[in-house]
């Protein structure tokens, strides 16, 4: 039996299509949700995925603002910009794209955001929200990654989630997103300093393989009947990605969430439902003080 597809390309599309429906709703209000991005420096792989972010925002009828600042940069000039953005009326959600150049100060230029218009859910009060329950944007890559596993009907509730990686994007707010009474799943987060990795996965219902380590997930490691997501990304000597799960897997697991075509496409659907519901949000309590 071959595992079945957690397309997450499918998926982005349907979320885009209810998006559409909610900015036009939106915009009947007077309310152009925007999504601005600051992209310091020309890395192909940063401007790539920016601009995938203004071509969805084209997509749901939403508002965009570019910012580019060359990787010479200093922490002044890129601060500047994010002031500029916390009063643009026009953005009302962005993203400072990771990483910043070296010997930039990345962690003083991310809390000088608007935690009102944190696209990413990454700002220290959101991910302080998150562990205190308060509405709040969600970070993207965790979120997308429980999004898609509902989409598909994999039961989260009472599952045994096995986490591999703890980074400030995916693997520390995962678990957090996971362990909520609405999902209300079991987690043991895994990381290099974890002594046995395979002992720990062949007990998951559900592996979200987040490590940057190619191959790192082995059809041995996996319980027949598991899902299995892959977000790690590495690339090979041509420039092709590389996933965290060994193709054999698909042979095991009931699920995989492949990379390409899983994860990624949701993150990016998460930055855009992020920023539309904090417009909906500024809509509701401007009528509840109107
Ligand atoms: N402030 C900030 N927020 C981010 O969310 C953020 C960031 N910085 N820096 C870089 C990483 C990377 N990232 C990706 C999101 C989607 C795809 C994606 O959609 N990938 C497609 C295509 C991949 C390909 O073919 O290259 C897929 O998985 O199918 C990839 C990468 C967000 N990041």
């Amino acid at each position: 039996m071959t595992a079945q597809i957690l397309d997450g390309k499918a998926t982005a599309a349907a979320i885009k299509a209810d998006l559409t429906v909610r900015v036009a709703a939106l915009k009947e209000q007077g309310i152009t949700p925007g999504l601005g991005t600051l992209l310091v420096g020309d890395d192909p792989g940063s401007r790539w995925y920016v601009n995938g972010k203004h071509r969805d925002c084209a997509e749901v009828g939403m508002g965009s603002i570019q910012r580019e600042l060359p990787d010479t940069a200093t922490q002044e000039e890129i601060e500047e910009v994010v002031r500029e953005l916390n009063a643009n009326p026009e953005c009302t959600g962005y993203i400072v794209q990771l990483p910043l150049p070296k010997g930039i100060d990345t962690n003083r230029v991310l809390e000088l955001m608007d935690p009102a218009k944190d696209a990413d859910g990454l700002h220290p009060t959101n991910l302080g929200r998150l562990v205190l329950n308060e509405a709040a944007p969600l970070p993207c890559t965790p979120q997308g990654v429980v999004t898609l596993l509902r989409r598909h009907g994999v039961e989260i509730n009472g599952a045994h989630v096995v986490v591999v990686g703890r980074g400030v994007t995916i693997g520390r707010p995962l678990p957090l997103l996971l362990t909520r009474k609405s999902e209300n799943a079991t987690v043991t987060q895994c990381h290099t300093g974890t002594r046995d990795l395979s002992a720990h996965l062949r007990e998951a219902d559900i592996i979200v393989a987040a490590a940057g380590v190619p191959h790192l997930v082995e059809p041995e490691d996996v319980k027949p009947g598991a899902a299995v997501l892959d977000v790690g990304v590495s690339r090979d000597e041509n420039g092709k990605i590389v996933g965290d799960v060994h193709p054999g897997v698909r042979e095991v697991a009931a699920w995989v969430a492949p990379n390409p075509g899983g994860v990624g496409p949701m993150t990016r659907a998460q930055l855009l439902v992020n920023v539309v519901e904090a417009a909906e949000r500024a809509a509701a309590s401007a009528v509840s003080a109107g």
